[in-house]
């Protein structure tokens, strides 16, 4: 990933709208695996041919830009590939071809709960989780009550997280990610987890943050939380960008066969 303030020079169209997210011409394969019993995968080595993998286009050709402060939903059915573009945003994937560059400290809240370790307390979660994002010891240290306290999860701080629910792991992860210092936040699904009264705080914590001027991008299934959520949305189906306008718009170009 490249920093925005590099190559902004090269693109001037921009320049004065302050870009936090520039997505330029990006592709990304997957390859598909046929799958071989062992005794086919044994006899296919021994004769030395290559077991064969077909590639698949999971996102083709997407370009956009999103400022600084803007919100943005990014939509479409099951399997078109919002969750890769935001994993190639937050840079746990590379671009097969094209170029993302980001400016500013971006929190994702991607995949929760996949740099918890399950042998470790709730409180040891938090100092590694909120290293990886960039804080330093005094920093969460200061802030770490504030985590917790949002959490709802005390009792349980001290508990090693492996006995914890998907909840409880949601709303540590959830917690972590927005008390740390950030410019741009990603979010995918996770609001769909939560009960009922933790999501309307999550939601309200989100909109908080909008009204900073961080920059959002949310993949969402919930229609009304992305239309309160956001005011653009970009469409994309089987991997294409087929939409990038008004949110409104952009759902009822997503319910468009
Ligand atoms: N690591 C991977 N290896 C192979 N294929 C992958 C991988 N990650 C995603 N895919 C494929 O890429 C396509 C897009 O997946 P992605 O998770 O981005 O979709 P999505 O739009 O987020 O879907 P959903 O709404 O179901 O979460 C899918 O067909 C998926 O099977």
């Amino acid at each position: 990933m490249t920093n925005v303030s590099e190559t902004t020079e090269s693109t001037p169209a921009v320049a004065e709208n302050k870009p936090s997210i520039i997505v330029d011409h990006v592709r990304k394969d997957f390859l598909l695996r046929k799958s071989h019993s062992f005794k086919e995968a044994f006899i296919g080595w021994i004769r030395g041919k290559e077991v064969k993998a077909k590639k698949f286009q999971a996102l083709d050709d997407v370009s956009f830009i999103i400022n600084e402060g803007e919100s943005v939903a990014i939509m479409g059915y099951n399997g078109s590939g919002k969750s890769t573009m935001l994993k190639l945003i937050s840079g746990v994937l590379e671009p097969d071809a094209g170029k993302i560059l980001i400016r500013g400290r971006l929190a994702g809240l991607i995949e929760v709960g996949a740099g918890f370790h399950p042998e470790l307390s709730g409180r040891e979660n938090v100092y590694l989780n909120a290293a990886i994002l960039g804080m330093q010891k005094e920093e969460i240290d200061k802030r770490f009550d504030d985590i917790v306290a949002f959490s709802e999860i005390e009792a349980f701080i001290d508990q090693e997280v492996k006995h914890y629910s998907s909840g409880m792991f949601m709303r540590l992860a959830f917690s972590v990610a927005i008390h740390t210092e950030l410019d741009i936040l990603l979010v995918d699904e996770i609001l769909s987890v939560g009960d009922a009264p933790f999501k309307e705080k999550c939601r309200a914590k989100i909109r908080e943050l909008a009204g900073q001027g961080k920059t959002m991008v949310i993949v969402s299934h919930d229609q009304r939380m992305m239309k309160e959520l956001c005011d653009r949305g970009i469409v994309i189906k089987k991997g294409k960008q087929v939409y990038d306008g008004p949110v409104a718009d952009a759902i009822e170009v997503m319910q468009q066969k």
